[in-house]
């Protein structure tokens, strides 16, 4: 039988995407047993408003903007097509069907996975996949059930403390931030005048 292929997914908003988001995938996918990285561009956290979103299409352009020059790095639109809010285990379900010769693990920070007990049908989710956790500075403490859950593996990575909120606050402000985005992403985004 012939290995299947390692896919972590790494979900997010990306409003916009941002180097914490791209150091990340990049260290993951140096230094853990994934072939590649699909960043899953998501229409609509549950937990969270779409009000404030940029365009889903603007924001999954300015992940392919950021990755399309790295293979082992790619964006996907795949929850464009299904239901919205975006619950992560059907997701999952989906792409466990459309790609059976594919093997896909979870990838989230550590902040996430301290309310991942709040996401819909959690249980079903460690059930059926693994999660590679990535550590972040975030207040509160990690469930009992996560710790040494033999589905959850923590993997060192650098900590980037840089987030969407603070690039579109700055940019609001007037600040220049081209350095916090992929050159072609703040190109774009000030061409656009996205966060003005
Ligand atoms: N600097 C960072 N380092 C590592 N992970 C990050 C960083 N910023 C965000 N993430 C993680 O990346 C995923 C997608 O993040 P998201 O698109 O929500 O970015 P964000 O910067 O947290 O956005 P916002 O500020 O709009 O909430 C989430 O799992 C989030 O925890
Ligand atoms: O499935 C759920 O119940 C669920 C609850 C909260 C968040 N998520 C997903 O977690 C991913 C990361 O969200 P965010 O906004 O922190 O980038 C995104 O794909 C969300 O759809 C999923």
């Amino acid at each position: 039988m012939t290995k299947k292929n390692s896919i972590g997914l790494y979900f997010g908003t990306f409003n916009p995407i941002h180097i914490g988001h791209l150091a990340i995938a990049n260290y993951l996918v140096e230094n853990s047993d994934l072939d590649e990285i699909w960043m899953v561009v998501t229409p609509h956290n549950p937990h969270k408003k779409k009000k404030t979103l940029l365009d889903d299409y603007q924001r999954l352009h300015m992940v392919h903007l950021a990755t399309d020059d790295y293979v082992k790095i790619k964006a996907s639109n795949i929850e464009f097509g299904l239901p919205q809010p975006s619950y992560t285990v059907n997701t999952l379900a989906h792409l466990s069907e459309k790609y059976p010769d594919k093997k896909f693990t979870l990838i989230m920070g550590e902040d996430n996975l301290k309310s991942l007990h709040k996401w819909k049908n959690y249980q079903v989710i460690l059930e059926d996949y693994s999660i590679i956790v990535y550590p972040r500075v975030s207040s509160g403490d990690l469930p009992e059930q996560f710790i040494n859950h033999s589905k959850i593996t923590k993997i060192d990575a650098p900590i980037m403390e840089i987030s969407s909120t603070m690039i579109r606050n700055g940019i609001k402000e007037g600040k220049d931030l081209r350095y916090f985005m992929h050159h072609q992403v703040q190109k774009y985004v000030e061409e656009m005048h996205f966060y003005k």
